[in-house]
């Protein structure tokens, strides 16, 4: 324990603590030499040794307890991670699915127009309008050629987006006289 004052004291030389600042009158540089004892030669070198290895990235000077990360190196300019020569190539992604082809669709229109199938005439047979459909409503949205046959066209009974409806009496079979609607759609609308 010492006393405070302004002026270093000569005398404060005490506890045997080599790391405390005191002037030395013969040192040119007494600043320089607080952290390290002028006549310490030893620690000197080791200090120098501890910043060396600091540069080296090995050990920080201030923590020799604290090692930096293993892939420090990898940072580091030197480091061959870094050259040219072992970085990864660029890729060019392809695009993982080709678009869809329009052929495709084209194909099967041409099938639907050429083929052996045509999927209307499966769905819609012609000239069964009037068997079996009773009251019921027929739904068969395709022109019969027997159309003019089983029907006898009335006046038209009004109007729609696509076409007009006409009143209808059925000319033979259970329904014969029967009154029906008929909407007529031409076929430009189709
Ligand atoms: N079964 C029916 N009995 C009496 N009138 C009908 C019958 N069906 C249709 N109509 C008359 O005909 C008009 C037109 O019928 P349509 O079914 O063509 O109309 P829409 O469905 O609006 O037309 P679109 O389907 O072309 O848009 C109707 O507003 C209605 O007055």
């Amino acid at each position: 324990m010492g006393i405070c004052t302004s002026k270093p004291s000569t005398e404060s030389n005490v506890s045997g603590n080599d790391e405390i600042a005191i002037p030395d009158k013969d040192n040119a540089n007494p600043v320089k030499d607080v952290a390290k004892p002028a006549d310490n030669g030893e620690a000197l070198e080791s200090q120098q040794k501890k910043f060396a290895e600091a540069e080296a990235g090995k050990r920080s000077p201030f923590f020799p307890f604290y090692s930096p990360s293993p892939a420090h190196y990898l940072f580091s300019k030197k480091s061959p991670a870094r050259s040219p020569a072992n970085a990864t190539p660029r890729r060019f992604f392809k695009r993982p699915f080709p678009p869809p082809s329009p052929a495709k669709h084209i194909r099967a229109v041409l099938a639907r127009r050429h083929g052996s199938v045509k999927p209307n005439e499966a769905a819609i047979p012609e000239g069964n309008e009037t068997e079996g459909g009773g009251a019921g409503l027929d739904k068969s949205f395709w022109f019969s050629k027997h159309f003019g046959n089983n029907y006898e066209i009335g006046e038209e009974i009004g109007r729609g987006h696509f076409g007009y409806t006409c009143k209808a009496k059925f000319k033979k079979g259970e329904l014969k006289g029967q009154e029906v609607a008929v909407k007529v759609i031409p076929k430009a609308k189709v």
